[in-house]
């Protein structure tokens, strides 16, 4: 039967040593005779080999079954930083030879010159969200080399590192560039230019050069991806305070919520959209708690992702003994982390207003700050109207003070 179905044309993996590879011993012709034609058996072997019961297979099936990732698998998605080494492809050599055809023996040096290398250019692109596919090596394509009758040999093609929207290029610490709209390029290494056919260095004084270079090195850098995320807002808040509840009640993102401290592993951001087509992203992130700035905690190195919002939202949360302390810790932590983070426009939020104790907390608490508070609860949506429109407010001062009216969040 194998034999048959080798007269068959069918692809590689389907030819006959590769078959028996796939079948065990003594099984050949219960598993053929079943099959009309020796391709349906074919396909038949084939289907099996993918959805029969290996492990692998059973660890498939079961991932099907599971419904949305889990913040723990997705913060193994979820790459916020990278170091990449990126080296240039080399121009090609250069050739030496020369022309010759009957009746015409010394027709000349007709080496063409070899391409040049392919150079590495990272890109902004916004349907990558995150860095977690960025390998440690890229290698631009080598240009090839020159040939005979001047023929010169094809420059490398561009190597593209497609990175997500927000990610700073940086080199020894320097930022370099900011890539912070889709399809911006940043050239990060050269290809190295094509060597020169022997045509080249003909003259008068020399009919018949021999000299012919080879191409130059492609040049190699070593760099951090730093990726910040894009939003206008940013939700500061202690562990549980129910920045994620609030980001589900606002917008359309779905973080996890959980009544257990760092259930926010990941900024998640989403989008506020209103009845005039505006629309306000705003980034939750991980919770932060006193002495963040000594690593307690998550640290506050996630607080890169806020570093670029343009307003911040403080999430109190009212079910606490003295939420006033929590604002107070919040704000240093912001400054150690950059100095006047704090201060930027901003809104405090005083959450979980539909508690018993919460009226009288935060009487006491706006008689501690002079900002405006706003009471709202994540959990009942009590009053997050009035977040929504004051949230606008801040958006419309900002978009009014850039003049431009771009409303692009980008570095201050
Ligand atoms: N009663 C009440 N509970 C709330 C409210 N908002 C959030 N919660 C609860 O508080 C707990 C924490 O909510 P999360 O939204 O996960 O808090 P978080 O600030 O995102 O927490 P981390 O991600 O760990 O920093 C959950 O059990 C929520 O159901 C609210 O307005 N009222
Ligand atoms: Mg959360």
């Amino acid at each position: 039967m194998l034999a048959t179905l080798s007269r068959v044309k069918t692809p590689r993996w389907l030819s006959p040593d590769i078959l028996s590879g796939y079948i065990p011993r003594g099984n050949e012709l219960s598993l053929f005779s079943r099959s009309s034609s020796p391709v349906s058996a074919a396909w038949r072997l084939r289907v099996r080999d993918v959805s029969t019961s290996s492990s692998l297979c059973a660890k498939v099936r079961g991932n099907q079954k599971k419904g949305e990732l889990s913040e723990k698998k997705l913060t193994r998605h979820f790459v916020d930083q990278r170091r990449v080494k990126l080296v240039a492809g080399s121009g090609g050599k250069g050739a030496c030879c020369f022309h010759s055809e009957p009746r015409k023996e010394w027709g000349g040096p007709d080496g063409g010159n070899g391409g040049d290398g392919g150079s590495v250019i990272i890109k902004a692109d916004r349907f990558v969200k995150s860095l977690a596919q960025i390998i440690p090596i890229y290698k631009g394509e080598d240009g090839q080399s020159g040939g005979s009758k001047n023929c010169y040999g094809r420059n490398g093609s561009p190597t593209y590192v497609c990175v997500p929207l927000g990610t700073a290029v940086k080199e020894e610490g320097k930022t370099i560039v900011d890539l912070s709209e889709h399809g911006q390029e940043y050239l990060a290494a050269f290809g190295g230019a094509g060597g020169k056919g022997n045509r080249f260095f003909l003259s008068n004084e020399n009919r018949a050069p021999m000299t012919a270079t080879s191409g130059m090195l492609g040049e190699e850098r070593v760099l951090q991806l730093e990726l910040r995320t894009m939003a206008h807002a940013g939700l500061v808040g202690f562990p549980n305070a129910g920045k994620s509840s609030l980001l589900r009640a606002i917008s359309n993102a779905r973080p996890a919520v959980a009544a257990y401290p760092f259930t926010t592993l990941n900024p998640h951001v989403g989008i506020v959209n209103y009845r005039d087509h505006e629309q306000v992203a705003v980034a939750d992130i991980p919770g932060i708690i006193r002495g963040a700035h000594l690593n307690r905690g998550l640290g506050i190195s996630f607080l890169r992702h806020i570093e670029r919002c343009r307003f911040i939202l403080f999430v109190l949360d009212l079910s606490t003994p003295e939420p006033w302390t929590q604002l107070q810790h919040l704000r240093y932590e912001l400054d150690q982390y950059e100095p006047g983070l704090s201060q930027r426009p901003q809104a405090i939020i005083a959450n979980k207003m539909d508690l018993p104790e919460a009226q009288e907390k935060l009487e006491t608490l706006r008689s501690q700050v002079i900002e405006r508070i706003i009471p709202v609860s994540a959990l009942t949506g009590q009053n997050t109207e009035e977040l929504i429109l004051h949230l606008r407010e801040l958006y419309d001062g900002y978009r009014q003070g850039q003049g431009s009216g771009k409303g692009k969040p980008t570095r201050s």
